[in-house]
């Protein structure tokens, strides 16, 4: 709702109020028209002053109204009401002026800003774009190439640019709302045509043709098939080309086709499962709001290999002291130095000063003896880490968290080596660990749910999606990654390519297809796994039982292409060539595609014609699959979990919402039928036969995503 009270006698104050973001409801938007006409009718008032309770404007329209019949007075005429009023209306902005908040402030006809304030038109990463003439008035405004700028990214801007770019009036330190009454004060009674945004023709702009081609086509690379940002350009486009009714009825047109996408669907199911997963529950029954996070002032990284740096620059950023170890001279100097540049360059891009005094390097692992907290980054060897683990034990003071960056390690195991268990979690970086968003926090069944909630607590100040998970081999992402890759493999083996399996991938949203991905993490991190597995054997064994190992179908391809000294990348060879190892550009190997012919000769297999939509079902359902495994088993607590770690940390298309949110879009039958499809035709592929959950599911009516929750747990209470 929004309030109205009558300030320094002849200002009307209207204040909205809906926590946490005074998102515009059907109740505050009914209140804002309201108060607006109490103000505009009574004689003693002379201007009018907006503003948001708790000290943030307005987050935007109330996203959860979107999936609902909308009932309400729409925000245009609400916001067309305000721009034509015959007294001055000035917003008062503080925290967050964003979307349809935004919008609304555009409709005063003057802005003041708290200087903390961050204002934007985030649309576009709900799958929208401001459809309340934002996309109309902000051009107008602040001009066509700044407009563009700020509606196809969604970028938040301060209110120091805001100013700059012409957004804002004027920036106060002070309170806001003073200000701004202040400030509605001095302009009563001056006239308020110049003020009316909708009426300014849009500046001129010299090669507006040549301006929107350039942007279509950059917009068109990066959305990766994302529908928003592309509508986002034409309907700017629309403003700088067309007077403002016609631009706003173009707006309207866009908006009707974004509104009811699959795309907006999906990338507001992000929004609400990216908060989700910090409400976090573990099967004991241990939940965020009843376990209490230890405070974490000072905290160590064992081991300064490329993992180690990340995670130490990481901490280091969030302002914590970091006792940085490695026991060999020389790689300590190195690493000193590699962190050092990546905290100066990090600190210049962010305009702040850079965290060097945060660190302090050691080679001897009594150092830590008085940090709260350590994340241990040696090299992934079982005997090396318990030696670690017993080492951090003795040497800690009571109570230090000890955490795990193992990607492929027990946990548990780890965790029994220790004395106290409880004080063991896994927290399962991602490389470059200071730019990646994901963090899984991986608990054992000994885990105290206050090491969880530290865990998760350190990650979210660090800027990353934190998921808690349970632990199993590969957590949740790298073990649903595994039927993927293999499909991948199989696919070739059968008569692909590892051009066509990534053009795939990649016309699905993927930033790169898995041939591309595996050159750029290296090939021999997989052998290195499969060998430790005991699954790659020496030799040119043929014919079909040379591709069965422990009772399943296995590819021997990418053992093979490791023998040849075939790494990817960095030895300028992989699934593809590159003019010299380290090269990023991937071109297709002539050696390569004979290679596959020999192999398929060898092993009796004949290639045939394989397309996308195979090479999409076979992949992403395996995986998905193994997303229904983990639910079934209890490592992920929900769907969001899962679909988070996929959008953050594994180039899942975020306007396809993650592999759950897939499945659901898809239809649960449909992923089960081509599953079971897939399953006929290769009995000896374990990771095809589709999981009993998924049947489960699709066998009680396919629930839609948000109840598979309660679906799951009355599934699992009749069993
Ligand atoms: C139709 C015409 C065109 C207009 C379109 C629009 O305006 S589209 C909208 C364009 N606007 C945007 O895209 C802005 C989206 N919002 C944000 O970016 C941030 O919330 C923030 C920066 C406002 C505050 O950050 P912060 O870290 O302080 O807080 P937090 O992020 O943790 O959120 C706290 C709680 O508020 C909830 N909630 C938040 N916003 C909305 C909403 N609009 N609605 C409903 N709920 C919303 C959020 O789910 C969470 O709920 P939970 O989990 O506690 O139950």
């Amino acid at each position: 709702m929004a309030e109205y009270n009558r300030v320094s006698e002849c200002v009307g104050l209207i204040t909205l109020r809906n926590p946490p973001v005074n998102a515009l409801s059907a109740a505050v938007r009914q209140g804002i028209v309201d108060t607006v006409q109490r103000a505009l009718s009574d004689p003693n008032v002379k201007s009018v002053v907006i503003c948001g309770q708790n000290g943030i404007f307005c987050g935007g329209a109330d996203i959860k109204e979107f999936g609902s019949n909308m009932t309400g007075p729409p925000l245009i005429p609400m916001i067309h009401a305000i721009e034509s009023a015959n007294k001055p209306v000035v917003a008062a902005i503080e925290g967050s002026a964003l979307g349809g908040g935004l919008e609304l402030a555009l409709g005063c006809h003057y802005r003041i800003a708290h200087s903390k304030a961050r204002l934007g038109l985030p649309e576009v990463s709900l799958g929208l774009l401001p459809a309340a003439g934002g996309s109309q008035r902000l051009p107008r405004l602040i001009g066509v190439p700044a407009a563009l700028n700020l509606i196809t990214t969604g970028r938040h801007v301060t209110a120091a640019e805001a100013l700059q770019l012409g957004i804002v009036d004027q920036v106060t330190d002070h309170n806001t709302v003073d200000a701004a009454v202040k400030f509605a004060l001095s302009v009563a009674g001056r006239s308020l045509d110049p003020r009316r945004i909708s009426t300014h023709p849009c500046p001129q702009q010299p090669d507006l043709d040549a301006l929107f081609e350039e942007v279509m086509q950059k917009v068109r690379q990066s959305a990766r098939g994302a529908i928003a940002p592309i509508a986002c350009v034409q309907a700017v486009r629309a403003a700088a080309t067309l007077p403002y009714a016609q631009g706003m009825e173009r707006e309207r047109e866009l908006m009707a086709t974004l509104f009811t996408s699959g795309q907006a669907r999906a990338l507001q199911y992000c929004f609400f499962a990216e908060r989700a997963v910090g409400r976090w529950r573990m099967p004991s029954g241990a939940r965020w709001d009843t376990s209490k996070p230890r405070p974490v002032h000072k905290a160590a990284v064992i081991g300064l290999g490329t993992m180690g740096r990340g995670i130490t620059v990481a901490l280091a950023q969030t302002g914590l002291s970091v006792i940085a170890v490695e026991t060999q001279e020389k790689q300590l100097m190195e690493a000193k130095q590699a962190i050092s540049g990546m905290l100066e360059r990090g600190a210049k891009r962010r305009g702040v000063a850079p965290a060097l005094d945060g660190v302090i390097y050691s080679q001897n692992i009594q150092a830590v003896a008085d940090v709260d907290l350590v994340i241990e980054a040696v090299f992934e060897d079982i005997a090396l880490k318990t030696k670690v683990f017993q080492q951090l034990s003795a040497v800690c003071k009571p109570g230090t968290l000890l955490c795990t960056n193992t990607s492929a390690l027990d946990v548990d195991q780890l965790a029994s080596e220790t004395p106290n268990p409880e004080l063991v979690v896994g927290m399962h970086f991602f490389a470059p660990a200071h730019v990646m968003k994901l963090l899984e926090v991986v608990y054992g069944p000994r885990s105290s749910p206050q090491a969880v909630a530290t865990a998760m607590q350190l990650g979210k100040k660090m800027g990353k999606a934190s998921v808690a998970v349970g632990n199993c081999r590969g957590f949740v992402g790298n073990r649903m990654l595994k039927p993927y890759i293999e499909e991948a493999f199989f696919l070739l083996e059968e008569g692909a390519t590892p051009e066509l399996v990534d053009q795939a991938l990649e016309e699905f949203g993927f930033p790169m297809g898995v041939f591309r991905m595996s050159d750029l993490s290296g090939l021999d991190v997989g052998w290195r796994v499969r060998k430790g597995d005991g699954l790659v054997e020496p030799g040119t064994a043929s014919g079909r039982s040379a591709r069965i190992r422990q009772g399943r179908r296995y590819s021997p391809l990418g053992d093979l292409l490791c023998e040849e000294g075939r790494f990817g990348q960095k030895t300028g060879r992989g699934w593809y060539q590159y003019d010299k190892p380290g090269s990023r550009v991937a071109r297709s190997d002539p050696w390569l595609h004979s290679f596959l012919g020999a192999y398929r000769a060898q092993h009796g297999l004949v290639a045939r014609r394989i397309d996308h939509q195979e090479v999409l079902e076979r992949c992403l359902y395996a995986l998905i699959n193994e997303g229904f495994h983990i639910l079934d088993d209890g490592i992920a607590a929900g769907p969001e979990d899962i679909d988070v770690i996929y959008v953050s940390g594994y180039g899942w298309p975020r306007h396809r919402g993650g592999p759950m949110f897939y499945a659901n879009m898809v239809g649960l039958a449909k992923v089960l039928e081509r599953l079971e499809h897939y399953q006929q035709l290769h009995p000896e592929v374990p990771h095809l036969q589709p999981s009993s959950l998924l049947r489960r599911l699709v066998a009680s009516g396919s629930p839609p995503i948000h109840k598979w929750g309660e679906a799951i747990k009355k599934l699992h209470s009749q069993l």
